[in-house]
């Protein structure tokens, strides 16, 4: 039926009940309606597309298919004009005066479970079209079917009980939303308020937005289109676009899937790490795109934490376009693209790591944190995340690492363990005598030089059904040395361990004959097993409890040792020397443990026993 005369028609009553909130609602985010709108325009334009490959009678089928904006600062109006598949009367009746669509569907019943106005409810669920209400006094949809013959009608209302449709003559093929603005709202007539809205939400809209007359939307959906057709300068222009970055990316990952959702992302490692420079913790930054419209462009449980250093775009059609975390449909969907993007990223990493491996260990040496911190808290991930760490050890150059998997090819046939010590550098671990054992036996023992590593390897525990065990750990087991020619006997070692024992009382709760040790008199391990040296340390440095105890450690003794030997003599013949000479040679262990704390004794002892030689 056609009519010439504005027509009345009451909203259906959930409709009424939904615009009674968005009219009254307090929700601050209302420049969401102008997302809502253009994505409409967008997909009316895109139908369109679609029809002009079947339809050979379209109405106006020269028009360019774009999606105009004006503003009025004068007359407090925005509009928003596409040239898509537009409406017949019974489609406007239909599409805005009843509830057909799934957000606002989605939204009432939330709005009927919390049992109350909640104005947050619109910006979890959206409410397409009618979010319009949230700023307008009245809206006018004009509208012109693709259907030829069809006349275009006018429906408008201010957003109470009912709207009007009437028949309207001079409108082109598409809608045309007139927004005639609240008093307190008049911001949206301005133009620079909508240019700001359009380039954070719209910015990839693959239809040409304009707003009074000027072109909006000039970068691309790079993401969308196929790799091999995008240029190197495509893809740092984008990323600097996107990113709001000023360097180049250090390396991209763009990829596809169609199973077990359909996904196209494409992710931007940057070149530093801004965490590393001391900057605040990185916030999650994919931003994740319905289509290329923005849903949320800090979207926090769209990749794991430890991933947070990303940028780019996920976009997945899948996903509605109001998509919310509460609901646990939309929130399983966050999950399974969670688990395919991340799943194929380790997958890029280990490609990295075997095919450019150069490249790889730069990253490593910047972004590596990210990976450890992975590895130690992201159960889900954390074997192919323990592949992919790197470490110096005892076997490589200064400065070249090994992963744990050629740790263990290399592993010698009776070794079940794989070792490692933490040491501010190379050198200090060298120079250390936790290490000599193991050099001795040709045991690799891996070189951890950050603070977060004992966390880490304490966390990952084994890899490959091997334990990962601290080196200066008191409880290490090593294979017997061949006797060295001249080495304490096995009574005059507990002779001596017992007089040490009590020479040096309180300060240690044992002492016993190492099998560490090659070129050092002894060894100091902490009693404590709970707490090693270095998170003694580190605790101290933290100011925390627990770390003000006094140090208790196990001593360790080398009985092939000169200085050994010697105090075994000592101890009949001159024993207050000896007794200063075993404090010394437990100061020093402590020293090369990193646990003494105060040396003033130690100097002072230090003279007495120069003023002997
Ligand atoms: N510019 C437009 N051109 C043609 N049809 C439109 C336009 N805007 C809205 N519609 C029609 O009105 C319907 C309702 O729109 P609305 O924005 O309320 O919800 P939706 O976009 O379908 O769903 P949701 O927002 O829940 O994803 C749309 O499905 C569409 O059929």
């Amino acid at each position: 039926m056609s009519t010439a005369t504005p027509q009345k028609f009451e909203f259906q009553a959930e409709i009424k009940q939904l615009l009674d909130i968005v009219i009254h609602s307090l929700y601050t985010e209302k420049e969401i309606f102008v997302r809502e709108l253009v994505s409409n325009a967008s997909d009316a334009i895109e139908k369109l597309r679609h029809l002009q490959l079947t339809e050979k009678d379209i109405a106006d089928d020269k028009l360019e298919l774009e999606i105009n904006l004006t503003t009025d600062d004068k007359a407090k109006t925005l509009t928003i004009q596409d040239a898509g598949i537009g409406m017949t009367r019974a489609e406007l009746i239909e599409n805005l005066g009843t509830i057909a669509h799934s957000g606002s569907k989605a939204f009432l019943k939330a709005l009927s479970e919390s049992g109350q106005k909640n104005a947050n409810l619109i910006g979890q669920f959206g409410v397409g079209f009618y979010s319009v209400f949230m700023v307008a006094k009245s809206v006018k949809v004009y509208s012109r079917s693709w259907r030829t013959g069809e006349p275009a009608n006018v429906w408008s209302s201010d957003g109470s009980g009912s709207y009007e449709i009437e028949e309207v003559q001079d409108q082109t093929r598409g809608s045309k939303i007139v927004i005639e603005l609240k008093d307190d709202c008049g911001d949206y007539a301005q133009e620079w308020k909508i240019k700001e809205i359009l380039e954070r939400y719209s910015a990839f809209v693959t239809f040409p937005i304009n707003l009074n007359g000027k072109r909006i939307n000039t970068v691309q959906a790079l993401w969308l289109r196929s790799k091999n057709e995008i240029k190197e300068e495509e893809y740092t222009e984008f990323y600097k676009f996107q990113a709001h970055a000023h360097d180049d990316p250090r390396s991209r990952l763009h990829f596809s899937a169609d199973a077990p959702l359909q996904i196209n992302a494409l992710l931007f490692v940057p070149k530093d790490n801004v965490e590393k420079l001391g900057m605040s913790r990185l916030e999650a930054s994919v931003a994740l795109y319905c289509r290329k419209v923005l849903i949320d462009a800090k979207p926090k449980d769209l990749l794991p934490e430890w991933l947070r250093f990303l940028k780019g775009v996920v976009d997945s059609e899948d996903l509605p376009l109001n998509i919310s975390r509460e609901t646990m449909q939309d929130r399983a969907l966050i999950e399974k693209l969670n688990k395919v993007i991340t799943k194929r990223f380790l997958k890029f990493l280990e490609e990295e790591a075997t095919n450019r491996a150069d490249a790889y260990n730069e990253f490593y040496a910047e972004f590596g944190i990210f990976l450890k911190e992975g590895a130690a808290l992201d159960y889900t991930h954390k074997d192919s995340l323990t592949k992919l760490l790197r470490y110096e050890s005892s076997l490589t150059e200064k400065g070249k690492t090994t992963s744990l998997t050629d740790y263990v090819s290399r592993m010698q046939s009776e070794q079940k363990e794989i070792y490692y010590l933490i040491g501010a550098n190379r050198a200090t671990i060298e120079s250390g005598p936790y290490l000599e054992g193991f050099k001795a036996r040709n045991l690799e023992v891996l070189f951890c030089y950050e603070p977060v590593d004992e966390y880490v390897m304490n966390n990952v525990r084994e890899f490959d059904g091997k334990k990962l065990t601290a080196a200066d750990h008191g409880d290490v087991k090593l294979s017997d040395l061949p006797k060295a020619e001249g080495a304490l006997s096995e009574s005059e070692i507990k002779d001596l361990s017992e007089w040490i024992k009590t020479s040096l009382g309180e300060r240690i709760s044992e002492v016993k004959a190492s099998d560490r040790l090659v070129d050092s008199p002894a060894l100091a391990t902490n009693s404590d097993k709970f707490m090693s040296p270095h998170m003694r340390r580190m605790m101290k440095a933290m100011n925390k409890d627990g770390a003000d105890a006094p140090v208790k450690v196990s001593l360790e003794i080398n009985p092939r040792h000169a200085v050994i030997k010697r105090l075994a003599e000592t101890r009949t013949s001159s024993p207050e020397k000896a007794q200063l000479v075993a404090e010394q040679i437990l100061d020093n262990a402590l020293i090369s443990a990193g646990l003494l704390e105060d040396s003033t004794a130690m100097v002072k002892r230090l003279y007495k026993l120069l003023e002997s030689v």
